[in-house]
């Protein structure tokens, strides 16, 4: 059982607190993102968990023993970091086989081992070569191949496809799961990247300022964000955020938008009459017929292709702008005059002060990210 614990960890730099009293738990086993802008405070919380750096206070537990004040190789914690560190004497294939010559497996267990995961990462080609010899990318994954060859119970990886060409990123997204969860390593993956965090990990910790901002399942991120910054974060194209004042009659609390009522089906009445942040998923507007039900008129102003989606900037009639995003190949206008349907039932609601959401009671989620 390799768990690993982190206990009001708070470490300064001069005055500034850049992690700060920091508690996370991460299961056994499990894949735990973290992810947040830069000088967030990732990579000094993974050099801290690797032994590199010491916390000014709190405590560091690895399999329930108390690893604090133990040097970082008996920690049993296999790195990838930004700046790969790899030796420079050495040939790829020989960095890689480091770690497995210091848990002395035999000649054939190493090469066996280094070209399983060298052949993984698509740099079986490159073995021979010494690592001014490699690009940037086939540097990052020689140094993620090494972490992961000697099979260690924490694996700590930061930002370990920072480097790697898109093509080859995508692809790395949907291996490493795999690769991961069959090595059975406890694991925190450092990156900047939304996607990467929501394909790679069981749980995603928000972090900014040297804090936990929010800690879930990459669902539960997505679907009950704390708040408009996280909303941000998480969702290409960006969230529409609109300000609102939620009003109520007898069927209910709606906004308006361009004069039509969009019921709020799930919200509380506390937010009638407060100036709130309205937050729609490009996904869940729709176009819609200008007679149906509900229609909100609008101007499509321009149409952009987004990977598998097509997105549409709108125009409502007092000028706020909206994005929409379908499917591509799907039917809708590409310019002038449209309507749309907003699905008050998928919106969130932001108070305009604070940023929080404004729980639900169908979606109201502790800092755990677990109904509360
Ligand atoms: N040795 C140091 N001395 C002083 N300040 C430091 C030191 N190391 C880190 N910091 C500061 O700590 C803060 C967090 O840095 P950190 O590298 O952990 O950010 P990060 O979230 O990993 O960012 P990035 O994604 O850009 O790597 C930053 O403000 C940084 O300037």
């Amino acid at each position: 059982m390799t768990t690993l614990q982190l206990q009001n960890i708070t470490k300064r730099y001069k005055s500034q607190a850049v992690l700060d009293d920091l508690t996370l738990d991460v299961a056994d086993g499990e894949t735990l993102v973290l992810f947040g802008p830069s000088g967030a405070g990732k990579t000094v919380l993974l050099r801290l968990i690797a032994g590199v750096i010491e916390p000014d206070a709190g405590k560091i537990v690895i399999g329930g023993e108390d690893m604090t004040e133990v040097d970082a190789e008996h920690r049993g914690i296999g790195m990838a970091f930004q700046n790969f560190a790899l030796f420079p004497h050495m040939n790829a294939f020989d960095n890689i086989a480091s770690p497995l010559e210091a848990n002395r497996s035999s000649a054939a267990g190493i090469r066996e081992g280094v070209e399983k995961v060298a052949k993984l990462l698509k740099i079986d080609h490159v073995l021979s070569h010494r690592p001014k010899a490699l690009s940037n990318g086939q540097k990052q994954r020689t140094a993620l191949a090494r972490a992961l060859a000697g099979s260690p119970p924490v694996l700590l990886l930061d930002d370990p496809l920072r480097n790697v060409d898109a093509k080859l990123r995508f692809e790395m997204r949907l291996e490493l799961p795999r690769l991961l969860a069959k090595q059975g390593a406890t694991v925190i993956y450092v990156t900047q990247d939304y996607k990467e965090a929501m394909a790679l990990g069981d749980r995603i910790a928000v972090m900014s300022q040297g804090r936990i901002r929010q800690i879930g399942t990459p669902e539960d991120i997505y679907n009950t964000p704390a708040d408009i910054d996280i909303a941000r974060l998480f969702g290409d194209p960006t969230i529409n955020l609109l300000t609102v004042i939620p009003k109520k009659d007898a069927s209910g609390v709606y906004v308006e938008l361009s004069n039509v009522r969009v019921p709020l089906p799930s919200m509380p009445e506390s937010v009638v009459g407060k100036e709130c942040v309205l937050g729609l998923r490009p996904e869940t507007i729709v176009f819609t017929e200008p007679s149906a039900q509900g229609a909100i008129p609008v101007t499509v102003e321009a149409e952009t292709p987004l990977n598998e989606k097509t997105v549409t900037l709108l125009l409502t009639a007092r000028g706020r702008e909206i994005l929409l995003s379908r499917p591509a190949g799907t039917p809708g206008p590409s310019s002038g005059p449209a309507a749309i349907a907003v699905n008050g039932a998928a919106a969130f609601l932001f108070d305009k002060e604070s940023g929080a959401r404004i729980a639900t009671p169908a979606t109201t989620t502790n800092r755990n990210g677990e109904a509360a």
